[in-house]
């Protein structure tokens, strides 16, 4: 119970009363947890990301933070988009710098200059650190916008697919960078996916959400269906993912339910 650091309690959304896109949705992370979230298109996973974000607004049920409701944006919780959203104008460093001087306004400019210089070794991007975003690639963006997310050192780091646009080579490469950073820093991260592999390597849960849906009884709509504990040692790499005990179990069950049971017709 001491270690929880977020509850979600009832959540709901609906943007047409009769028809929410999801309601009830209950859980917990608790600090120093990597939870996944998976479930089909549409289902409702960014909705649930962008109000524990504090960047929207459920139509039900509360989301607490170290017992205070989340009611806006806090430097507390650091979000990375799959559009990385750097600002175009600015370089690596001058991207990074601007929120951590936003997240610490009494910091020298010293300061500031070696906490980014940290953070930027850390993705691996010391040689790109005075280039600006169009000269980057796509994974080298990607990684700045998870280096200005763990830099500013929030309680919770909020994923919104990160690794959704690149190409199966980077995408690797960065997982494995990330669960390095996350064991490092003792991070808790919340972060949707639709991979499955990708789920099952970075996460101690997964949470599975379905889809609303018309019934013979009328509509019912999406939720939180499954939550599945992560049976894998928690010292897993990709390459030995398909070797572990287990692996072909939990891999079956997510996509068992996604293919029959995410999306009820
Ligand atoms: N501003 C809005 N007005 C009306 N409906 C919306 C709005 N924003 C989202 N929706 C609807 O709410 C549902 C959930 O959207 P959300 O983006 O949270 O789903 P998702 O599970 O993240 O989907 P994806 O995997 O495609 O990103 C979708 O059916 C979407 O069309």
């Amino acid at each position: 119970m001491k270690n929880e650091l977020l509850q979600v309690q009832g959540l709901g959304k609906a943007y047409l009363p009769s028809k929410p896109v999801f309601s009830e949705v209950s859980f917990t992370l608790d600090r120093g947890e990597f939870v996944c979230i998976i479930g089909h298109s549409g289902c409702g996973k960014t909705t649930i990301l962008n109000v524990l974000a504090g960047l929207d607004q459920a139509s039900a049920g509360h989301v607490f933070m170290e017992g205070r409701e989340v009611v806006g944006p806090s430097l507390e919780r650091g979000v990375v988009f799959q559009s990385h959203a750097l600002m175009p104008w600015l370089t690596v460093q001058q991207n990074i710098a601007f929120a951590v001087k936003s997240r610490w306004p009494d910091w020298r400019a010293a300061q500031v200059n070696e906490h980014v210089e940290k953070f930027v070794a850390l993705v691996g991007l010391s040689p790109a650190i005075d280039k600006k975003p169009s000269q980057l690639s796509g994974g080298m963006k990607q990684r700045v916008g998870i280096a200005r997310a763990f830099s500013i050192q929030p309680k919770m780091l909020l994923l919104d697919e990160p690794f959704g646009a690149l190409d199966a080579l980077t995408r690797g490469t960065i997982q494995d960078e990330l669960m390095a950073i996350v064991r490092q820093t003792q991070q808790t991260v919340f972060m949707i996916t639709h991979d499955v592999d990708e789920a099952i390597l970075l996460a101690d849960r997964i949470l599975l959400m379905s889809n609303g849906s018309e019934t013979a009884e009328g509509y019912r709509p999406g939720g939180m269906a499954e939550v599945v504990v992560n049976p894998l040692p928690r010292e897993r790499t990709r390459a030995s993912l398909h070797h572990l005990d287990g692996y072909y179990a939990l891999r079956n069950h997510i996509v068992d339910f996604l293919v029959s049971r995410a999306k009820a017709h």
